[in-house]
């Protein structure tokens, strides 16, 4: 019961809170609708009485007071809906805006990497667009609450005994909330089943995998495992039906034996004169009434609480969110100021030890790293080595597991990761292709000069993207991809000049951390790139002192920096210029040597 308060509590107040003049038309719409309801039964007992006595005009009267009553009450509810509609909508986006926040919310990403999280988000994303359903149900509650007590009053004025119907009524509720709450338990366990079977139906049909698995020819597999996962998934689901009906069906039961039982009751008190056929008449309505009202509060208290079970996810997700947000357990208090605007001395990594969530493996394992301010840093190593992790580290989007990261002197861990990564220009390897506007792509880099043309044409020029700004009908205000519109489709390479110029947006990063920046990119337009890349690392080095940190496969790139670090399982193995590695004859040297030889 204290997930259906939950949700008639949480969706009211966002009803409130976008449009309490639309939600207070709906709600008495709604109240007026519910209570003709036995007001009708009230007319057509008068209307019995009035033809057993004979009394025509009194008769037409009330038989048209009745279809008056018909229409009122069809009328009001059609209105109602009218205005429920946009409200469901508006607290639809208000929820959905909820959940970018909160997404967004946590300081660092490990939320977003544990399972239980990524199920809870994947089931709120799913249950958002059930929002507007909810809020009716919420209203419709209320009707149905004035309607009960109008019924109960009416059935206790013709016979006290009679105010046992609505209390067996509770029966069936009661069975249907236990029922449901088996139904629920069994979604939530089948949760993980249910996301990879979409995840299997996405990968199997976007465009990215379409080409491989065709080639690999491992459709058939996919629809295996899909068939096979999907089965387990309804058997389980299935089973919890079963036996959510029988429990449902036993409650019904119940309320029909109750529903015989008073239209007897009153039957008899007509036999004995105590009541006339307009009461059995009365009783018969009444009595049909109760049993539509708890049918009607079954099915809205399934969906009441299955919103309850939304704002309950919605708040754990909140509570997740918020013990992400926080400082790591230095104890001291995060200060923007512990940060430097200019990097003097530069940034230090002490003893960093890290594991991704609910995972012991040790992804880096005690590295000790120091980066002096307006260093060009290259970090290397075989697959899976941990570069892109240390990098993930080093912007603030995963905290260690042990060990400090030291800006200045001032651990990262004491500051607000918010404020760390306004400082950090970046590029990862699953670089975002966001299909919106070419301003936006290349805006949302420095969001304060998403509107300069000048800035975002000279972004895009020293990210060679100037071509995509041709292929681009509409120029800056140009849709890109196809996901929603007809925008222009660009090549991988083409989609990472645009990430690229977002990163060159950002304007006085003490921090440039670039994953594989070139990967996409052909020969000539990488080196056109590292040629622009270098100045402008000379100038960010000049200004703030920014360090650069690069981590690449291609070794023609990596010999130009300052510092060479290589990883090696999660550690540092050799640090040093291209010329100290090289003569160190060590991995490096081995690597280099390996690839000069496919290249010559
Ligand atoms: N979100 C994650 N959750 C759990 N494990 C992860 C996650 N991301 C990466 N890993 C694991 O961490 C290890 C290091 O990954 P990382 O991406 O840092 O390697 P890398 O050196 O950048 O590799 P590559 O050269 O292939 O890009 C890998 O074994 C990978 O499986």
């Amino acid at each position: 019961m204290t997930t259906t308060i939950l949700a008639v509590r949480h969706l009211l107040r966002l009803a409130l809170r976008s449009d309490p003049a639309r939600l207070a038309r709906a709600a008495a719409m709604i109240a007026a609708g519910f209570l003709s309801t036995p007001l009708i039964a009230l007319c057509l007992k008068s209307l019995t009485t009035a033809a057993i006595q004979h009394q025509l005009g009194a008769a037409v009267r009330l038989a048209l007071a009745t279809a008056a009553l018909l229409v009122f009450e069809l009328m009001m509810n059609h209105f109602a809906h009218l205005s429920y509609f946009e409200l469901g909508d508006l607290c639809e986006v208000e929820l959905q805006n909820d959940l970018i926040s909160l997404t967004h919310g946590a300081g660092s990403l490990e939320q977003l990497d544990t399972p239980g999280y990524a199920d809870t988000l994947a089931l709120v994303r799913e249950e958002l667009p059930r929002t507007r359903a909810s809020l009716e149900a919420v209203l419709q509650t209320g009707g149905l609450a004035l309607q009960m007590g109008l019924t109960t009053v009416l059935l206790g004025a013709l016979n006290p005994w009679l105010l046992l119907l609505p209390l067996v009524g509770a029966v069936p509720v009661l069975a249907g909330n236990r029922a449901q709450r088996l139904v629920d338990r069994a979604r939530e366990e089948a949760a993980p089943r249910i996301r990879l079977g979409r995840h299997l139906l996405e990968t199997a049909t976007t465009q990215a995998s379409v080409k491989e698995i065709r080639l690999s020819g491992a459709e058939a597999v996919l629809i295996d495992r899909h068939r096979s996962d999907w089965a387990a998934t309804s058997r389980a689901l299935g089973r919890a039906q079963g036996r959510a009906a029988l429990l449902r069906a036993a409650g019904q039961f119940a309320f029909a034996a109750a529903y015989g039982g008073a239209i007897y009751l009153v039957v008899q008190q007509a036999l004995h004169g105590g009541a006339g056929l307009g009461d059995v008449i009365l009783v018969i309505a009444l009595a049909a009434q109760v049993s539509l009202q708890v049918a009607t509060a079954l099915g809205l208290l399934t969906i009441l609480q299955d919103a309850g079970h939304t704002m309950r996810r919605i708040r754990t997700l909140r509570t997740l969110a918020a013990t992400g947000t926080g400082p790591a357990s230095t104890g001291t208090d995060p200060g923007p100021s512990d940060l430097p605007v200019v990097l003097t001395q530069g940034i230090r990594l002490e003893h960093v030890s890290f594991s991704y969530p609910d995972s012991d493996r040790r992804i880096l394992d005690d590295v000790t790293l120091d980066i002096p301010a307006g260093t060009a840093l290259a970090v290397v190593g075989e697959n899976g080595a941990g570069k892109s992790t240390l990098l993930k580290l080093l912007c603030g989007l995963y905290r260690p597991t042990s060990g400090r990261i030291l800006v200045d002197g001032a651990d990262l861990a004491a500051a607000t990761p918010a404020d760390w990564q306004r400082r950090v220009s970046t590029l990862f390897q699953d670089f975002a292709r966001l299909e919106l506007r070419l301003r936006d792509n290349t805006g949302i880099g420095d969001l304060d000069r998403i509107d300069d043309d000048r800035a975002l044409h000279q972004a895009l020029e020293a990210a060679e993207a100037g071509p995509v700004l041709d292929r681009v009908s509409g120029g800056l205000d140009g849709l890109l991809g196809r996901g929603y519109g007809d925008g222009a489709e660009l090549s991988g390479g083409q989609w990472q000049k645009l990430g690229l110029a977002r990163t060159l947006l950002r304007r006085s990063p003490l921090l440039v951390a670039l994953d594989e920046p070139a990967s996409a990119l052909d020969a000539t337009a990488e080196h056109a790139l590292f040629e622009r890349f270098a100045d402008l690392v000379a100038d960010a080095r000049t200004e703030t002192g920014a360090v650069t940190v690069l981590v690449s496969h291609r070794f023609s790139t990596v010999r130009m920096a300052d510092l060479i670090v290589v990883l090696e399982r999660g550690r540092v193995s050799e640090a040093g210029t291209h010329a100290q590695l090289a003569a160190a004859d060590g991995l490096y040297a081995e690597l280099y040597r390996l690839q000069a030889k496919v290249y010559a």
